[in-house]
């Protein structure tokens, strides 16, 4: 099973929001990495079949999406940034109408929603009205609604949003397990969430993917060029000006810096092991080269 995409291109009105976007994607799990505007909502959507491409192909094992209609959107789940749930429903009647939109009888319909309502450990709030739940509770719901229909493609544009550290563990586990024989592409800010669920990253920067590959792969594009240095707190203003810093901390008058960058930043700097932090910093505050 795959996913192909082929020369992508996303336009609104003068705006390009994808650009030349070119991946095969295979079972596992991505992560879609990018700042505010990269474009990563404009592609999952298109993913989905929900707009449609200015330019170039998506192929679901080698045909068109858009001639696929519904034979496509069988296969998929989606849960969208701002997902529009019905407050007045119940947790159960809402997940029970999007099993029936989804075209599951109602035979199939209780026993499936019995199941995420299970998974997504939403039993003690499955009578409770969407609209009292608070915005992680609304999250599991809308993450439960997407894999209703046992989708073979997940797309789910920021789901860990609102999510505590406990949940997302949870939502960690239960995507590891489903993800076996499926793909899944899931958007997110929070790069220590991609890190730790996403057997692959995508990089997305003005509408381009800039990099991809398992984290591994890539911290080896900044490797031996992360340093920790420390300094008087008063130095910090212009030392952040001077250099690439992915992390401050200070401790009375001491700072500590964690800085991306080719050359030893300070006599005293020594060098640290990259993270994707410090990969993101690298990508997303610089257009060139490592320092
Ligand atoms: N319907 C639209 N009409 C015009 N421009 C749009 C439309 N949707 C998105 N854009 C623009 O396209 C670019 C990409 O937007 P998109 O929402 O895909 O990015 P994103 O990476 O998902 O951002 P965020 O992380 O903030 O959700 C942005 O500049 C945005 O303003």
């Amino acid at each position: 099973m795959y996913l192909e995409i082929k020369k992508l291109e996303k336009v609104y009105k003068d705006k390009i929001a994808v650009k030349d976007f070119n991946i095969k994607l295979e079972a596992g799990i991505y992560g879609l990495l990018g700042a505010n505007g990269a474009g990563k909502t404009t592609l999952m959507r298109i993913l989905t079949g929900l707009i449609e491409s200015t330019k170039g192909f998506v192929l679901y094992n080698g045909v068109d999406i858009n001639k696929m209609g519904n034979q496509y959107c069988k296969n998929i789940g989606y849960l969208p940034q701002d997902f529009g749930y019905y407050p007045e429903f119940t947790v159960d009647d809402f997940l029970m109408y999007i099993a029936a939109v989804k075209g599951l009888d109602h035979t199939d319909a209780r026993k499936r929603v019995n199941e995420v309502i299970d998974i997504f450990t939403l039993a003690e709030k499955k009578n409770k009205k969407i609209k009292t739940l608070s915005g992680g509770m609304k999250r599991r719901v809308g993450i439960a609604q997407a894999i209703l229909n046992n989708p073979k493609i997940l797309i789910l544009d920021e789901p860990t949003t609102g999510l505590d550290p406990k949940e997302r563990i949870k939502f960690r586990n239960f995507l590891s397990k489903f993800s076996d024989d499926k793909i899944v592409l899931l958007s997110t800010h929070i790069v220590s969430d991609v890190e730790s669920i996403a057997n692959k990253i995508l990089i997305m920067k003005n509408g381009k993917l800039i990099d991809h590959g398992t984290s591994e792969e890539l911290l080896e594009r900044i490797e031996g060029c992360v340093w920790e240095c420390n300094f008087n707190k008063k130095m910090a203003d212009s030392f952040q000006m001077k250099y690439l810093v992915s992390n401050l901390k200070t401790v009375g008058e001491i700072a500590t810096c964690r800085v991306v960058s080719k050359n030893k930043p300070t006599e005293e700097a020594f060098e640290i092991k990259a993270n994707l932090e410090d990969l993101y910093t690298y990508y997303f505050n610089k257009d060139g080269e490592v320092e």
